[in-house]
């Protein structure tokens, strides 16, 4: 595991879009595995002034989201499909038959799930998997208490979750109760993770994602087991962390 943490949003975002572009620059044909929520927002920013600039191309990339909300078409504002084109899909080159979100309006979400988990495994794995956190330790929608060997599958979200993204909606009534997310285990199978996180309402689950028990209580520490796994997080979300102490442990 490898910590960076840097001084703020702005520097979060550039960093973590640093280690994207990369990527992308290494392999122009990338699988990215994306993530949604307010985190990634300013690191999609980074991404799409990379492209502006003329550093990076997504013509060849492809793209799998972590989730998506349950009964929510494409249109809807509030859906992560929405979300995606408006921060990133549609500001750059991307073949938008090279992207993949999980369909929660599909007629048989079973069966969604498994074509979901057949297109990652067909497009070779997702090279690099962007990944927020939930201040209850939440990565993707897989809440506490998972089953770490979960693949893509239906989530029933949490009470803090539904009150956390409330945010983004008129009234919380209006926050879905269940999502289609990609499992633990389908993010831990990417080759490379980062995580981005900001701000000292995370700064708890930052401290229990590294130095806590390895646990479904809080899904996020499963990270600990995997070989390539970078954590850029702000000095706020870092407030928790004895970094020098880190530094020995993981660097
Ligand atoms: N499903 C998403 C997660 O992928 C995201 O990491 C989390 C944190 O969101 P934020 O970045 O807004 O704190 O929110 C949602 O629940």
């Amino acid at each position: 595991m490898k910590i960076i943490c840097v001084n703020d949003y702005d520097d979060m975002s550039k960093k973590s879009a640093d280690i994207v572009v990369s990527q992308i620059i290494l392999n122009p044909e990338s699988v990215l595995g994306l993530a949604t929520g307010s985190t990634p927002i300013g690191m999609y920013k980074q991404l799409v002034k990379a492209y502006e600039d003329g550093h990076i191309d997504f013509e060849k990339i492809t793209t799998f989201n972590l989730d998506e909300y349950f009964n929510i078409d494409k249109t809807n504002k509030q859906s992560y499909y929405y979300y995606m084109k408006k921060n990133l899909f549609e500001k750059v080159n991307i073949n938008m038959e090279n992207i993949n979100i999980p369909n929660g309006m599909a007629d048989n979400i079973d069966e969604e799930c498994l074509e979901y988990e057949k297109k990652i495994r067909d497009k070779g794995g997702v090279d690099i998997q962007v990944l927020g956190i939930g201040r209850n330790g939440h990565i993707g929608f897989n809440e506490p208490d998972i089953k770490f060997e979960a693949l893509t599958h239906m989530v029933k979200l949490d009470e803090q979750t539904i009150k956390d993204n409330s945010r983004f909606f008129d009234s919380i009534d209006e926050v879905p109760t269940t999502a289609i997310s990609m499992g633990i285990k389908t993010i831990m199978r990417a080759k490379k993770i980062v995580l981005l996180a900001s701000g000292k309402e995370k700064a708890e689950c930052i401290y229990e994602a590294i130095y806590g028990n390895i646990t479904p209580n809080l899904p996020a520490s499963v990270l600990q087991l995997h070989p390539d796994v970078i954590f850029v997080i702000d000095k706020q979300a870092g407030s928790k962390l004895n970094l020098e102490e880190i530094d020995k442990q993981y660097l």
